[in-house]
């Protein structure tokens, strides 16, 4: 099911005052995609999607549309819309066993569409097999763990063979491994059943694993809608590069092709003028001596060898914030990295956003 959002804008009154939680937004979900909604907190991600289930109205005079295929929806109430929800915070109803948690809503379907009770077994059956949960069936919701919960919430989120998958933080509450665990899940069960899903995080690690494309909001504003790789690669603007990973600055002055920040100098093709360049932590090489490009005494602070990659914190005079750079642990080892250790960097490379246009550069010899 294809879904097509056109001008959704949204204020909330909450006395004299006036928040703006949407600007119209534009946006055509194709069938079977799963979209991750990224943004901060405030960005407008949840109004967005309780605006898609029905939840919530557009602003009435934005001339906002929402259209389910050729359906349109706009006016349809919540539960017309053919729409599955799964929420953070599990919701299941305490006193019903995992099974009739996820039955519930075919028992309570009106008497001429209801499945008959053989029928409402194997489809609850089958879906705690998808969901692993057979074995659980005949369970209270307290005597599992968050990780099965949500896992029984999507179970009967999909009872009702919905069109559209609507899941709002749904892995929020849980602990790392296990959300891990439930994304590569979840997107086995997408891909399995073929619905199409939106699902809203602020997580950046989690939207661009689990989406077909990811939407980054901020400001009430989708900033971009794209592959992950492409969102990751190629941001649209400054807020997209930060929001989607760490971030070293360089802010300095270029003149005749140097950039000089206090004692630190860096050739680069620039024109004269002032200048900031922004790195990823895996964009900054250490090394024992500068190089005739690039000039940047910096001291070891902080190491962490945890994981696949070390990360090393960087400080110095000629920087407001210290610097991160994750490097091999063969260098790690190579460079004999210590606290308190001066080394020196040099970006392999770097990236500059003048207005909303950003570009990107190695660094060039002198
Ligand atoms: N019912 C409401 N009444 C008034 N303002 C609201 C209401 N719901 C949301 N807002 C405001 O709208 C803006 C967008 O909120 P929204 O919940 O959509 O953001 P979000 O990106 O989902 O944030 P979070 O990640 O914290 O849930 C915020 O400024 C919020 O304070």
């Amino acid at each position: 099911m294809s879904i097509r959002l056109h001008n959704i804008g949204k204020h909330f009154e909450t006395g004299r005052q006036r928040t703006r939680a949407l600007e119209p937004v534009n946006l055509d979900i194709h069938d079977g995609e799963l979209i991750g909604l990224l943004g901060p907190s405030g960005s407008g991600k949840t109004t967005l999607l309780r605006i898609i289930a029905g939840l919530e109205t557009a602003d009435p005079d934005s001339g906002a549309r929402i259209l389910f295929g050729d359906r349109d929806v706009t006016d349809l109430h919540v539960r017309d819309r053919r729409i599955g929800f799964v929420f953070q915070h599990y919701a299941l109803f305490r006193h019903m066993t995992v099974f009739d948690n996820v039955a519930f809503g075919l028992t309570v379907m009106p008497r001429k569409h209801r499945p008959s009770a053989g029928e409402i077994r194997v489809r609850v059956h089958r879906l705690l097999e998808m969901v692993q949960l057979e074995q659980l069936a005949n369970r209270y919701p307290a005597q599992l763990s968050g990780g099965q919960q949500q896992r029984v919430s999507l179970a009967r989120a999909l009872a009702l063979r919905p069109d559209v998958l609507l899941l709002d933080e749904p892995f929020g509450a849980l602990d790392a491994k296990v959300r891990q665990e439930l994304r590569r899940w979840l997107r086995h069960l997408h891909d399995e059943l073929g619905f199409t899903s939106l699902f809203v995080t602020h997580d950046q690690e989690e939207a661009l694993e689990l989406s077909d494309r990811v939407a980054v909001m901020s400001n009430g504003r989708i900033e971009q809608i794209d592959t992950p790789e492409a969102v990751y690669r190629e941001p649209a603007n400054r807020f997209v590069f930060e929001f989607l990973g760490d971030v070293n600055h360089l802010e300095g002055e270029v003149r005749d092709g140097v950039l000089t920040c206090g004692e630190a100098r860096l050739s680069v093709e620039l024109p004269d003028g002032p200048e900031e360049l922004l790195l990823r932590p895996h964009e900054v090489h250490l090394v024992d001596t500068p190089t005739p490009e690039a000039r940047l005494p910096v001291t070891v602070t902080a190491i962490s060898p945890v994981g696949a990659e070390v990360r090393v914190e960087l400080a110095a005079d000629w920087l407001g914030e210290p610097w991160l750079a994750t490097v091999r642990h063969a260098d790690y080892e190579h460079l004999d990295l210590q606290r308190g250790q001066r080394l020196y960097a040099i970006p392999r490379r770097w990236r500059r956003f003048s207005g909303h246009v950003s570009q990107q550069r190695q660094p060039t010899p002198a």
